[in-house]
Formats: structure tokens, sequence, C-alpha cells
């Protein structure tokens, strides 16, 4: 099975989904002076106010907070999007001790984690399997995470990650809203791409957010001490360095909303 492993890792993963080698495959590498500005790019809308998280889930890849996605209470709408989008879950990407860890960099530069917010067009798909198998399927919001103070809105997340430190763990986790995790400035780099795991689908429109959120190095901690393993499992592995590195951008132009 795919994994973050020697043998598993996103270098083998083109054997079992040969469209990792695609052309609009993520994450990428955004340079801002090779980006270009789009004065007519509305700034994008998140109407997060209605937002019932369900649960929190180790998947085995990441630790993920699923949504109760059965009508548009929480959606994000504008910027490059022509329809609503429906938030589905959000998931971390991160690295090992103060390293790398995040999936887009920027002219080169990695930050210490990664926030993806899923969302389907449901405006023109039934299902998230049936989006996220068309080229306008997805919208996943990204937001960097840079070390720094504690993060209030983070706590109540790093305090959940106990109940599904193995694999295959869920747990109730309601009424969380993930607005208190963007940050400041909702300007953005966006671009056509894909989703940054098996099964790796073209059908991602990219909204990275350029102003990252600060986190602390023990909020970072607790993400560390997740397992990849399930309890059954002799061979405890930390869950950490679960990013795939960035892919060829392959001619794709990248759009600013700022200038
Ligand atoms: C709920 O049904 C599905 C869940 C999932 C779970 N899933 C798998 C991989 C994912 C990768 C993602 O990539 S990322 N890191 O770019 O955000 C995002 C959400 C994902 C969600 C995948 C599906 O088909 C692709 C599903 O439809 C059958
Ligand atoms: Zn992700």
């Amino acid at each position: 099975h795919w994994g973050y492993g020697e043998e598993n890792g996103p270098d083998a993963w083109h054997k079992n989904y040969p469209i990792a080698h695609g052309n609009r495959q993520s994450p990428i590498d955004i340079v801002p002076e090779d980006t270009v500005y789009d004065a007519s790019l509305p700034p994008i809308f998140v109407s997060y106010d209605h937002c019932n998280s369900i649960n929190i889930c180790n998947n085995g890849h990441s630790v993920t907070v699923e949504f109760d996605d059965t009508d548009d209470k929480t959606v994000i709408r504008a910027g490059p999007l022509d329809n609503a989008y429906r938030l589905k879950q959000f998931h971390f990407h991160w690295g090992g001790k103060g390293s790398q860890g995040s999936e887009h960099t920027v002219r080169g530069k990695t930050y210490a984690s990664e926030l993806h917010l899923v969302h389907w067009n449901a405006d023109k798909y039934k299902t998230f399997g049936e989006a996220a198998a068309a080229p306008d399927g997805l919208a996943v919001l990204g937001v960097f995470l840079e070390i720094g103070d504690e993060h209030r809105g983070l706590h109540k997340i790093t305090d959940a990650l106990y109940m599904v430190k193995f694999k295959g763990r869920v747990a109730d986790f309601k009424g969380f809203n993930p607005k208190c995790l963007l940050p400041n400035s909702l300007h953005f780099w966006t671009y056509p791409g894909s989703l940054t795991t098996p099964p790796l689908h073209e059908s991602v429109t990219w909204i990275v957010l350029k102003e990252p959120i600060i986190v602390s190095e023990k909020q970072m901690g607790k993400f560390r001490m997740l397992l990849f393993s399930g309890e059954e499992e002799e061979s405890r592995k930390c869950m950490e360095n679960n990013f795939r590195p960035p892919q060829p951008l392959k001619g794709r132009k990248v759009l600013a909303s700022f200038d």
C-alpha cells in the first residue's frame, strides 16, 4: 500500500497511479516573480459560519476532520471558482523535527506544515467521489503553518490527537469551525493541479494563501505523536514527513490575486 516510506513513498506511487507523471500534478514550487497578477480575479469568499465538524480520524496518512457536506452550509466561492464548493474535510501535512513539512514551497522555501481544506463542486456533481474524478470537481485551500507563538485555534485539534493516535481510529469531534485556522489576509495564488496523495486525481483547483498562520513547535510536536501504524502492528512509526515534494509545472500558469 502507498505511504511515505523508502519503498512505498512518492517516487514509487507512479507504479500503481501512473497519473503521478501527468501534466497537472501537485504540489508545485510557487515562484512569486513568475506568477501573473490577475486584477480581474475576485477575492475568495469563505462562508464557514454554520460549520459543523463531525469527527477526527487517523487514516494512516494524515489526521483529518470530516464535515457534514449534505447541504451548502460550509462553502467557498468566487476567486477562481465558477461554483460554490462544499467543505468535505481538512487535514495536514508536516515534517520531522523543525525541518520541512509543507507540500507547496515558495521559491524553494518549505514551511513546517500545510493545512488542506478540501471542497467539492456540489453545484455540478452529486458526490465527492464523482467530483474527485472531474477536472473542475475539487478546490483545496492550502494554508502554510510557520513555527512561532502558539495558535489558539489549533489547540482544540492538538488536544484531540491523543484520541486518534493509531491508524484507523475515529473520534467524535463536533462543532469545530476551521475559520479560526485562516490567516488575516486571503491573498492567494491559484493554479490547476491534483490531489497530492493517491489516487492523485487531476481534479483540484488549488488556492494557496500567501500569509502563513503561526503555530508553536510544541503544537507541531503533538502531530508527531500520531502513528502511521495501527494498534495491532508491532512496528510503531511516528506520523511525520507525510508530504509529497513539488512536481513539474509543465507549462502551467500560476495566477496571483494580489500585486
Ligand atoms: C468519500 O469518498 C471518497 C473519499 C476519498 C478520500 N480521499 C482520498 C485522498 C485524498 C487526497 C487529498 O489530497 S490533498 N492532499 O491534495 O488534499 C484530499 C482528499 C482526499 C480524500 C477519496 C475518494 O475518491 C478519490 C472518494 O470517493 C470514492
Ligand atoms: Zn493534503
